[in-house]
């Protein structure tokens, strides 16, 4: 009996390799999703449909036949804040802009200034002392736009005077959440989406919700004053920091803002962007 000969390409391999790196990647990503329940759901249906096939029930086989389809259409619209995100991460990976240079996502990320990061805490400081909510979006890599567009538009310098005075209260523009891009407020009273996290405190209200809601689909650090209590919390990646000091959220800003840092190096070839001249001027 004469073995098959096994010829193995240089492609094969890469082949393999990315393969790999995408069921992994798709892992993890189910790992850290609702998906993994899903998936866990799926393995036990999985067991019943192989003992149903092993064992030839025909009525079954046929069900599943047909609906195999309709199920992943089904997951596609279940799971699409999730693939959005999945996609959306993908692109922060600096993997597509550096290909693909006009990639607009890139446009509207900064570091933040010292100045902006001073203003940033002496606001929260004094609207913590004063028990005004406050809710304020610092934008990083993903787009805030579509949450900009809920909002009234602003366009000013960041300054802690004209935040205390945009979540006074009873005045038009203190309900909702102030976007924050590069130096700059560019929308006040948006509306951002809850989170569904079931484990979070039943303390928390909307406020809180709406700040680890955004945080939780985009890249963005969401500050939060609470109205009721006056303390400083901060989001980022559906985790929330409460009851945190002046020092440490300044400490959080600064780290935030550091992570940005070659965005300048990448952009110095692309000329400035229209808020940098606005900021130089
Ligand atoms: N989806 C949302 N997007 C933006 N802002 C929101 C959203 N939902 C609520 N808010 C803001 O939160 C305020 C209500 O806060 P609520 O008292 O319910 O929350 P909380 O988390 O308990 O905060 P606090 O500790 O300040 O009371 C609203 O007046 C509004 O300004």
């Amino acid at each position: 009996m004469t073995l098959p000969t096994l010829s193995i390409r240089i492609t094969d391999v890469v082949e393999i390799i990315l393969l790999s790196i995408l069921v992994y990647r798709v892992m993890l990503w189910i790992r850290e999703t609702r998906a993994w329940t899903l998936l866990k759901g799926i393995l036990v249906l999985g067991f019943f449909v192989a003992v149903a096939y092993a064992l030839q029930m025909d009525t079954i086989k046929f069900l599943v036949a047909k609906g195999t389809d309709l199920a992943l259409m089904a997951a596609v619209i279940i799971f699409q804040p999730e693939l959005r995100r999945a996609m959306e991460q993908l692109g922060e990976k600096r993997v597509l802009p550096n290909i693909v240079p006009f990639d607009s996502s890139r446009n509207v990320s900064e570091r933040m200034s010292d100045k902006t990061v001073n203003e940033l805490v002496k606001a929260s400081v004094e609207m913590g002392k004063a028990k005004t909510g406050a809710l304020i979006v610092l934008e990083q890599n993903v787009s805030l736009t579509e949450y900009e567009r809920t909002g009234i538009s602003v366009d000013a310098h960041v300054t802690s005077q004209l935040l205390i005075n945009i979540f006074e209260h009873n005045t038009p523009l203190h309900d909702g959440a102030v976007l924050v891009r590069e130096n700059r407020i560019v929308s006040a009273t948006c509306y951002l989406p809850l989170s569904d996290n079931m484990v979070l405190s039943k303390e928390l209200g909307t406020r809180h919700r709406a700040g680890i809601g955004v945080s939780e689909v985009t890249d963005s650090l969401t500050i939060i004053i609470s109205e009721e209590t006056g303390q400083i919390s901060y989001a980022y990646r559906g985790e929330l920091s409460r009851g945190v000091s002046g020092e440490e959220l300044k400490a959080r800003l600064v780290s935030f803002q550091n992570k940005t840092v070659d965005m300048k190096k990448f952009r110095l070839w692309k000329g400035k962007t229209k808020n940098e001249e606005k900021d130089s001027e």
